[in-house]
């Protein structure tokens, strides 16, 4: 179980987060949705530890929310990491595993063991021999998810997975990550800008704006009331087709469900 008591996170003079109390579930899956700078990115890193808080308690598995907790996969967004090089998956995996998150140094043996473990996990062993200049959008992603694997960790943070994937690969990912869940039985927190590639497989939303939250199943959170009320001005939820649009006259929120 992770719970936020009370939680406010100032940054750049602003509440980001303003008095949040909530509890994620052991094993579910969490989309978390809301605009640009709704605050995704600093809840995952209150969540690792690396983000102080103005205010409040942040617990992970009954512990208070520390720095290296071997517990957590995290996966930042691609921008702003992998760069193109000639380093391949392997050394990139193995290079993040000798790393201190795991304390003691792994013999070559299980470190190659844990590497080539992570990388099956997410279809992508032919991902070892492969240069990072040489990755698709989507092997890059799914290299990120083995390194988040690494350690075997009880929940993971996934930062906006899906980004710069087509469709086919939004879709692969989430089963990917479904499937993960199942068989390590994870806790996910999934960062997302469209609900819609995650309908099918999540188990409730956490929709951040201005500092506010709301966390429930879809059908409770995201209704044209319930997003009125969060955004602070008027909203309007469509479903069809069974796809959820948001509509407003604010440009921001259009980014947090419709891209259509
Ligand atoms: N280093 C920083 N110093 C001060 N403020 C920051 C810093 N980084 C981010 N912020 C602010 O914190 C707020 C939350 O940013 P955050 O990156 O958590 O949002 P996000 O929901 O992940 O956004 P996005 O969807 O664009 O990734 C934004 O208002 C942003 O401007």
């Amino acid at each position: 179980m992770i719970s936020l008591q009370n939680v406010t996170i100032t940054r750049g003079g602003q509440d980001v987060l303003r008095d949040i109390s909530l509890t994620f579930r052991d094993s579910e899956f969490v989309g978390v949705l809301g605009p640009n700078g709704a605050g995704k990115t600093t809840l995952f890193r209150a969540i690792l530890g690396l983000q102080p808080l103005s205010a409040g308690r942040i617990e992970v598995f009954g512990a208070p929310a520390r720095r290296g907790n071997q517990d957590i996969g995290y996966m930042p967004q691609t921008r702003s990491t992998l760069p193109a090089s000639n380093i391949c998956g392997f050394d990139v995996l193995a290079n993040a595993a000798r790393g201190h998150e795991f304390g003691l140094p792994l013999s070559s043996r299980r470190l190659r063991e844990e590497v080539m473990a992570a990388l099956e996990d997410v279809d992508g062993v032919e991902l070892a021999a492969r240069p990072l200049a040489r990755l698709s959008g989507g092997q890059r992603q799914r290299l990120l998810l083995a390194a988040a694997l690494l350690g075997a960790p009880k929940l993971l943070l996934l930062d906006e997975p899906l980004i710069s994937l087509d469709p086919a690969a939004q879709a692969a990912m989430i089963a990917l990550i479904a499937r993960l869940r199942r068989t390590r039985d994870l806790t996910v927190l999934f960062a997302a800008h469209d609900i819609n590639p995650l309908l099918g497989s999540m188990d409730r939303v956490l929709y951040l704006s201005g500092g506010h939250a709301a966390l429930g199943t879809v059908d409770e959170v995201i209704t044209s009331e319930g997003l009125s009320k969060l955004y602070g001005s008027e909203i309007e939820v469509l479903r069809a087709g069974g796809r959820i649009f948001v509509l407003s006259d604010r440009p921001d929120a259009h980014h947090a469900c419709d891209h259509a």
